[in-house]
């Protein structure tokens, strides 16, 4: 089946050029300046019209959470709903965090992940492996993980103390290992025992509403975890890393000097540290403020870090904007929290939405087309050692296409999302620009306003070591 999308400009790392991309199959064939693939006689079986709109590599999501047991519940999305929202919004790769708790095998793990994943994605997907506990065991699987599963990224977290919190000494433990095995440490930078000891006293005061879940994370705490992971990494043999869910100046200063240093450091962020604040969602009156609970949290309105965290993206220093899709619902789920801020399951839903909402950096003259493509595809792809197969639209790599119609308006709603999710965290933002058709290995799985695609569809990648090193 070949397809050849006609009349559009491809967006990549080297900019934007009108293009006629012909696809065979899974794959991209071929490229074609405008009208030179009907002059030569390229025959289709199937023509899209992409004039006047872009075409983009599909998005790659390198962090949610499709169904993690967490908070005494389950991120409400499955692999099957999270990966079909994701398709509606231009994403066609996720990669996904398998889970290994203190005490657990990490094979063991992976395997459940597996259970819940295959034959039931959309769309492409891969893993990186949560370490929650670093023991003799665990690091030996780090190896078989990285040589034998296509495992190349493992997260660690400073935060959540009594779940999937590390000590300095495991975390160096585990970035001597990557340090020897070539593998990337994904880092949850917050102080997680100073901010229990601040949530304690917050309760103790009285203080129960969503709101004091941002208030007993202060940035400081942040910016502290972060430099102490650099230097560990520093220690550990200079081991990449590769900082998660960034949302404090604080932080980006740390990731901008050690880069700045020549060190293999990096860092994303996402949609919501970029557009929601403490005061204006985690503020909101009675217990609303819940839907917005995830760590880190919110940050004050007044304080830098949004537009800092957009600068970040302009320069790199933010190399990705990946979405930490966490959904909980409102009823049952976030609800468990009422009374006790604590008790909220922390994350957001947002895989439907990410490719829509970095472009708006792009409508507001924030960003450029070329940052926009990079942030949500090819950096991700090469971070995480997808690339080219992703992540760009070039010869040879998979047929995961985007066209994408700048002129078009959405407005965001759980009334008109996919994801299963019973709130939205966007609820009335306005989107200049829509996705328009998604192609997922050379299948169309979003066009005129339907899901073509199925469950199922979506292949396991098996991941090569990143491939961002500086
Ligand atoms: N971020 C969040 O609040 N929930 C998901 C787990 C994590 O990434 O820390
Ligand atoms: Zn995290
Ligand atoms: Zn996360």
């Amino acid at each position: 089946m070949k397809t050849l999308i006609t009349g559009g400009t491809v967006v990549g790392p080297l900019g934007a050029t009108p293009t006629d991309v012909l696809v065979d199959g899974e794959t991209i064939a071929a490229l074609y300046a405008p009208g030179v693939a009907s002059a030569s006689g390229v025959v289709a079986d199937k023509v899209l019209d992409a004039t006047g709109k872009y075409v983009i590599p599909g998005g790659v999501d390198v962090h949610t959470h499709m169904q993690l047991p967490f908070g005494g519940t389950f991120a409400s999305d499955t692999f099957e709903t999270g990966t079909i929202a994701a398709a509606w919004g231009g994403t066609t790769t996720i990669i996904d965090f398998a889970v290994q708790r203190a005490g657990e095998v990490v094979q063991d793990g992976l395997a459940a992940w597996h259970a819940k994943a295959d034959g039931n994605c959309a769309i492409d997907y891969g893993f990186h492996m949560i370490v929650g506990g670093v023991d003799d065991d665990a690091l030996k699987a780090m190896d078989y993980l990285v040589e034998h599963e296509g495992i190349t990224s493992f997260k660690l977290f400073m935060a959540y103390p009594g779940v999937f919190y590390s000590d300095d000494g495991q975390i160096l433990r585990a970035m001597q290992k990557a340090s020897d095995n070539g593998a990337l440490i994904m880092m949850h930078a917050e102080n997680g025992i100073a901010i229990d000891v601040l949530a304690a006293q917050a309760l103790a005061r009285g203080q129960t509403d969503p709101v004091y879940h941002g208030v007993t994370r202060p940035s400081a705490l942040e910016g502290e975890a972060t430099h102490r992971a650099t230097v560990l990494a520093q220690v550990a043999g200079n081991t990449p890393l590769y900082f998660v869910h960034m949302s404090a100046s604080e932080a980006l200063g740390v990731v901008s000097a050690a880069r700045s240093a020549g060190r293999n450091v990096f860092a994303e962020t996402c949609p919501q540290y970029l557009y929601l604040t403490l005061e204006d969602q985690l503020g909101a009156p009675g217990f609303e403020g819940a839907k917005w609970v995830a760590s880190p949290p919110l940050r004050p309105r007044d304080e830098p870090h949004r537009d800092d965290l957009w600068r970040g993206l302009r320069t790199d220093d933010l190399a990705v904007v990946s979405t930490d899709h966490c959904p909980f619902c409102f009823k049952d789920q976030k609800e468990l929290g009422r009374g006790d801020f604590t008790k909220i399951p922390n994350g957001i839903g947002t895989v439907e939405h990410r490719v829509d909402l970095v472009y708006q950096g792009v409508a507001s003259g924030r960003l450029s087309l070329q940052r926009w493509v990079e942030t949500v595809s090819t950096t991700p792809a090469r971070m995480f050692g997808l690339y080219p197969r992703k992540g760009i639209v070039a010869p040879g790599s998979d047929a995961d296409i985007v066209i994408y119609d700048p002129n078009a308006t959405t407005t965001i709603g759980v009334a008109t999302h996919h994801m299963n999710l019973d709130h939205s965290a966007w609820e009335g933002f306005e989107i200049a620009g829509k996705v328009d058709t998604v192609l997922s290995r050379g299948t169309v799985v979003v066009a005129d306003g339907a899901f073509h695609g199925r469950a199922g569809h979506g292949q396991y990648l098996r991941r090569g070591l990143t491939q961002y090193l500086r």
